[in-house]
């Protein structure tokens, strides 16, 4: 279970300069209220258009930035206070996939599962399990160097999952995957989801509506830093009086976002 309430984060980035000119600082407001309550047992999709703000709050729950203010428990455990307990509780895929290439898929899912310690042989055993429900048999023995991105997708998503975690947090895990790719992420993630799966807390974030559509119990849209609207697509298509979820996100998303500029 993962629980976001009313975080917000700030950045200093800097901007022009040149080789006579110091840059000057300009304040970025990344998030500035986003809440996102993902039970057990369900896929709650962050869907937002680019630079809404979903990465930045998914990089705070993993404990990479602390929020400027709001809260982030994981299971109960807040990842300020406990960030090692928090986030032995979930696995992250990010957008950096970051493999070892001179190790084996296998390998990389090992050394994972060694690193959260567990014993080798768990570890392989677990490897072998994700390699059957991601169908990754075949690379499972290549060295990951020149794998494609879907076969290093599966690799990184397998060893977040090596140490079983209650759940699994995903930052636009369809980036240049191909169609039969992503089928077979969104079967994984359904098992994952489902009780023969071990009813997971799923979290992704996207900005590809029919994504959610298939695959959201409930979907949170976010848009210039704000949680601007939430519920089933179903609930998201009254809320916004339309009968096309397309229509009803760009209502929902672009609406808020100018109205939220002028604040
Ligand atoms: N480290 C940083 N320094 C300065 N600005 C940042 C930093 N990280 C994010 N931002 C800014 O914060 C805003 C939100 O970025 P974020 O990556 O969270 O959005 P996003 O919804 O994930 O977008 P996308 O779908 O394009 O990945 C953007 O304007 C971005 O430029």
């Amino acid at each position: 279970m993962i629980l976001i309430e009313n975080v917000s984060k700030q950045f200093t980035a800097k901007t022009g300069g040149s080789l006579l000119k110091r840059p000057t600082k300009q304040l970025v407001q990344a998030v500035k209220s986003v809440t996102v309550d993902a039970p057990s047992g369900r896929i709650t999709g962050l869907l937002g258009p680019n630079g809404a703000g979903k990465t930045t709050t998914l990089r705070m729950l993993g404990g990479l930035f602390t929020p400027d203010s709001g809260s982030i428990t994981v299971d109960g455990i807040a990842v300020a206070e406990q960030p090692r307990q928090a986030l032995a509780r979930m696995g992250i895929l990010g957008d950096a996939h970051g493999l070892y290439p001179r190790l084996s898929a296998r390998e990389n899912i090992i050394y994972f599962g060694r690193l959260q310690g567990m014993a080798a042989d768990a570890a392989n055993a677990r490897a072998e399990d994700l390699a059957r429900l991601l169908d990754m048999g075949k690379i499972l023995d290549r060295r990951t160097e020149g794998f494609s991105q879907g076969e290093r997708m599966k690799t990184a998503l397998a060893r977040s999952l090596v140490h079983d975690p209650a759940n699994i947090v995903l930052d636009e895990p369809t980036n240049g995957l191909d169609v039969l790719a992503t089928r077979a992420l969104r079967e994984a993630l359904r098992h994952l989801r489902s009780p023969a799966g071990g009813g997971k807390c799923i979290v992704f974030s996207t900005h590809i509506m029919q994504e959610v559509e298939q695959l959201c119990e409930h979907v949170v849209i976010v848009a210039n830093g704000r949680s601007v609207a939430e519920g089933t697509v179903e609930q998201l298509l009254e809320q916004a009086g339309e009968r096309k979820f397309e229509d009803a996100f760009v209502k929902l998303a672009f609406d808020q976002e100018l109205n939220g500029a002028a604040a």
